[in-house]
């Protein structure tokens, strides 16, 4: 039997290549604990800077072993200096996104002890939240591909708003799914709608689907928001929320308003996931005012190292996984609770490194399952 996954590594750009090896870091040392064996990592170059010296972005061959991989793994790419002659950047996991389906973005959003509280609420301790955000189509449908959006000239530029029954029926499914997961360990079992229904047809349809669906999942609580009113919400009342789904863009904006929330883009862990394939990263980008300067936190692409493991271990051959992303992501809540990880992020004294590493000390000290 097969016991170690083979994992596509794409590091990227910037701060990119420096969480993610943070991540591959902290996942060697948590197998090592468990007592697996590690991840068959194939690097795969791609991004900003591999355009910029190469003229791709990505290396030839480089798509077709992300698809054989059992999973992938992604630091952040992009680069404002690096652009297309349409004034867009640079970006390949975009359209991996689209060619593997990826549609359920999985965007936690979690309160730690002793990490940045931007709301004087005491109930902001208890934010624990998801943001599932539709990763293929919506307003990123013309973005997808490079060369979708149409350009009339240089009088008028279109980008297209797509959303398709086929994508929705899976997307909600996945949202219910995953509100009764949560609700089996504690959770508040509601999904809510993020749409903007009101305004527009193709989010009337989102809404639509949605109703379709929720009889299937009749023990999880539903509401409504429209996008604004949601964006209100997060920042008045974010600890009323379980799960909610959205469109692409919506998404989008939401997932960095909420990691904000919650001490910055370094909180915030990312799953792309499709009936065949997933990728993990932060949410965060690259991160160009602050890369080559050791000063990235990391847990964000750490916990997204944690999501990749649990994803993995859905699959009967790499079940034992699951201690593994368990170690993970209580390292890190024990690591917050005792005050010992810091970092640079919110005014603690630890860089990149020094949060990587006391993750693994973390771990070194945990009980095994
Ligand atoms: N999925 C991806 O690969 C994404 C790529 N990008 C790309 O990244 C580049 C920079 O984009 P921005 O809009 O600046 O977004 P960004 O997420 O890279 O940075 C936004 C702000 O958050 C901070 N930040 C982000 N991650 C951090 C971390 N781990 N630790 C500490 N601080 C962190 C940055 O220093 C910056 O102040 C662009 O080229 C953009 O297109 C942006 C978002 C997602
Ligand atoms: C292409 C990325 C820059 C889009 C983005 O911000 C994201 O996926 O969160
Ligand atoms: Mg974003």
């Amino acid at each position: 039997m097969q016991q170690n996954a083979r994992i596509a590594v794409i590091k990227g750009d910037g701060i990119g290549v420096d969480v993610a090896d943070a991540t591959l870091a902290v996942v060697s040392a948590v197998l090592d604990r468990v007592g697996l064996p590690g991840l068959n990592i194939d690097e795969i170059a791609a991004g900003a800077g591999y355009f910029r010296d190469t003229g791709r972005d990505i290396e030839p061959g480089g798509e077709e072993r992300a698809a054989e991989s059992d999973a992938i793994f992604m630091g952040a790419i992009g680069l404002p200096s690096v652009r297309h002659a349409d004034g867009t950047e640079i970006s390949p996991h975009l359209r991996l996104r689209d060619r593997f389906e990826l549609y359920a973005g999985v965007r936690p959003v979690r309160a730690y002890p002793n990490a940045p509280q931007r709301l004087a609420d005491p109930r902001a301790a208890g934010i624990d939240l998801v943001i599932l955000r539709e990763s293929t189509e919506g307003l990123f449908y013309s973005a997808a591909v490079h060369g979708r959006s149409q350009i009339i000239g240089d009088s008028e530029v279109r980008d297209t708003l797509r959303i398709t029954r086929s994508i929705c029926e899976r997307l909600h499914r996945f949202g219910f799914r995953l509100a009764e997961k949560r609700k089996a360990r504690g959770g508040k079992g509601l999904l809510t709608c993020v749409d903007k229904a009101n305004v527009f047809a193709s989010m009337a349809f989102f809404r639509k689907i949605f109703d379709e669906v929720r009889p299937e999942f009749p023990d999880i609580a539903t509401g409504y928001n429209y996008v604004d009113a949601q964006a209100l919400d997060l920042v008045r009342q974010p600890w009323a929320f379980d799960v909610l789904v959205t469109e692409n863009m919506f998404g989008d904006i939401l997932s960095d308003l909420a990691g904000g929330l919650v001490g910055g883009m370094g909180m915030a862990s990312c799953a792309e996931i499709g009936d065949h394939h997933a990728l993990f990263q932060p949410a965060h980008g690259s991160a160009p005012d602050i890369m080559g300067q050791d000063k990235a936190n990391p847990l964000a692409a750490i916990l997204s190292g944690a999501l990749m493991l649990d994803y993995l271990a859905d699959r009967t051959e790499f079940a034992a996984y699951a201690d593994a992303a368990k170690l993970i992501d209580e390292a890190v809540m024990a690591g917050f609770s005792a005050n010992r990880l810091r970092p640079m992020e919110f005014g603690g004294d630890m860089g990149t490194r020094a949060v990587t590493r006391e993750v693994i000390d973390l771990i070194g000290e945990s009980a095994c399952a």
